[in-house]
Order: C-alpha cells, then sequence, then structure tokens
C-alpha cells in the first residue's frame, strides 16, 4: 500500500535547502516523527527527472547506522512535487553546532570531534563501497549535511540530492554557497574522486574545531590559489598534536598522498579511539 500524503501530518518546517523545502512531520499510524523534503520537478526535463528517480533509488539503497535512513516516497502529480521521506535527526546539522560555538566563543570537545570524523568515515566507506559497479560519492561533504541523532551519533544526509541539483535548470545552478572545501584536482579541473571527499571530511573536521574553514578568501581565484598551496593555521592549541596531524594527512594537496577510507580507519589510533566509542 503505498503511501499517501494524508498518512502524514506537518509539525514545522525546519528549512529550505538548495533543493526545496525540509520539513518535520508525524506518521499518524504510530506518530513517529520524520521529515520529508519536497523537490518541486515539473521544470526539470526528461531525464533530469530520470536522473531523480535513480537517485532517489540510490538512497533506498543505503542503509547504513551513519547515513540518514530514507524511507518512503510521495509524488504530487498535479503540484509536479516529490516528497521524499526520511528519519528525524534530533541533533540538526554540525553548520548549526558551529555557528553555535562560534557566537559563544567555545570549542567542540576534542572527543567529540574524533567521533565525527570517525563515524562520518564509515558513513563515506558505505558511500564508496561499489554499488552494483556505482560508487555514490558524496561529492556535498560539509556541516549543514551532516546531522546528528539525539546520542550525537552521526547520520549523513542530503547526498544524491546535490548531484541532481547540478541540472542545468534548478536555481540550486546559481552555486548558493562557497565551495570552502573544494580539493585541488576539483580546483585543478580534475575529476572528481574518492579521496576528494577525503579532502572535504578533513576541511569539515578543521572548521568543527577551529570553527572556521582551513581555506577563506574573499573571492573563488583567491581562494583557489590558497587550496592549490594548502597551507593553513595549526588548529586551536586545545587540540592534541594527534588530531593536528591527523586532520593534515586528510588535508593534503597530492591525491596520491592523500589517505584512503581504508587506510584513516585502518589508522592505529582511530582504531584505540574507536574501541572506546563502542
Ligand atoms: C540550515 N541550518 C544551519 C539550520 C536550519 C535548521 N536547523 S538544523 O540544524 O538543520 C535542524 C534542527 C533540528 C532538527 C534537524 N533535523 C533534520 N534536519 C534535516 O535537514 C535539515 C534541512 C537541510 C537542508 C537545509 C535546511 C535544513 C534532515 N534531513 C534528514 N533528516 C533530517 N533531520 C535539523
Amino acid at each position: 500500500m503505498a503511501a499517501t500524503l494524508d498518512d502524514y501530518e506537518v509539525i514545522a518546517t525546519i528549512g529550505t535547502g538548495s533543493y526545496g523545502t525540509c520539513k518535520k512531520i508525524r506518521r499518524k499510524k504510530d506518530g513517529k516523527i520524520m521529515v520529508w523534503k519536497e523537490m518541486e520537478y515539473g521544470s526539470m526535463s526528461e531525464n533530469e527527472k530520470q536522473m531523480l528517480v535513480s537517485e532517489v533509488n540510490l538512497l533506498r539503497e543505503l542503509r547504513h547506522q551513519h547515513i540518514v535512513r530514507y524511507h518512503d516516497r510521495i509524488i504530487d502529480r498535479n503540484k509536479t512535487i516529490i516528497y521524499i521521506i526520511m528519519e528525524y535527526c534530533q541533533g540538526g546539522d554540525l553548520a548549526s553546532i558551529i555557528a553555535r560555538h562560534r557566537k559563544d566563543g567555545t570549542h567542540v570537545p576534542e572527543d567529540f570531534a574524533w567521533k565525527i570524523l570517525i563515524q562520518t568515515t564509515l558513513a563515506l566507506k558505505e558511500c564508496h563501497r561499489r554499488k552494483n559497479g556505482k560508487a555514490v560519492l558524496h561529492r556535498d561533504l560539509k556541516p549543514a549535511n551532516v546531522f546528528l541523532d539525539m546520542d550525537s551519533n552521526v547520520k549523513l544526509g542530503d547526498f544524491g540530492l546535490a548531484r541532481v541539483l547540478h541540472h542545468e535548470t534548478s536555481f540550486a545552478q546559481t552555486y548558493v554557497g562557497t565551495p570552502y572545501y573544494m580539493s585541488p584536482e576539483l580546483v585543478n579541473n580534475m575529476s572528481y574522486n574518492e579521496k576528494s571527499d577525503i579532502w572535504a571530511l578533513g576541511c569539515m573536521l578543521y572548521e568543527l574545531c577551529a570553527l572556521t574553514p582551513p581555506f577563506t578568501a574573499s573571492n573563488q581565484s583567491e581562494l583557489n590559489r590558497k587550496i592549490r598551496i594548502g597551507d593553513f593555521p595549526r588548529l586551536p592549541p586545545q587540540y592534541s598534536m594527534e588530531l593536528d596531524m591527523m586532520i593534515r594527512k586528510l588535508i593534503q594537496v597530492e591525491v596520491a598522498k592523500r589517505p584512503s577510507i581504508g587506510s584513516v580507519l585502518a589508522d592505529a589510533l582511530i582504531q584505540s579511539k574507536m574501541k572506546i566509542l563502542n
């Protein structure tokens, strides 16, 4: 029995992303709190709609403890809106957490940073695990796409949708955010690869601790220059040399020297931290 809109009631609007609106909803039959993301597809061409269908099908396949769980989709053909129903992450997103610490002049605890690093790496490993020969690269790893559940466990969200948005007709095409986490290979117009997600992971961890991205500039060409050089300040003094060194391994200009997902997870220090976490 396919879900319909009146199986749910809208509780609140959480926010508007580059693809549409995210609302907090309650499933009537059992009161379960979830979210749905509304995407208007009326302005999409046939092949863009096909892309959307395949992206949603990929989302359905991804089942992992650190990836936002997809539950269902409802299509309203009259309004040409697709509603993608997903698990609700009570802890919000990392972007909000960084903004709050910046406002309060406080820093996230080091153990929290290690936890986010480990759990996001585990989520990326699942994405990179070949899915019938098709790697689901995240392409848009950033604090606003990393959510937390009620126990502050990572729930990686919103990918795949990022890819759909690079279709020519959506307003999202006009770049909404500065690509602070763009890797050197992308700046040099080389192809996006699994290690581009590792670079972004390093940038995200750096920003979580330093409360500012490793590379900032007032224009794209200045930002590109800094990214190509790859120099950035050490983490604030309250963070250990080990964490600073780990982040420097991830934010490595040379792709070949940048660790793979597997080697990050095999790192002795990460292994020891994982034991404490679980
Ligand atoms: C944009 N943010 C800085 C502030 C906006 C609002 N705060 S917040 O930190 O996202 C926040 C607060 C409380 C709960 C949740 N839970 C949540 N949010 C999702 O997406 C949020 C949406 C993503 C696109 C942009 C708009 C917001 C989820 N997607 C799948 N499960 C989700 N669970 C999020």
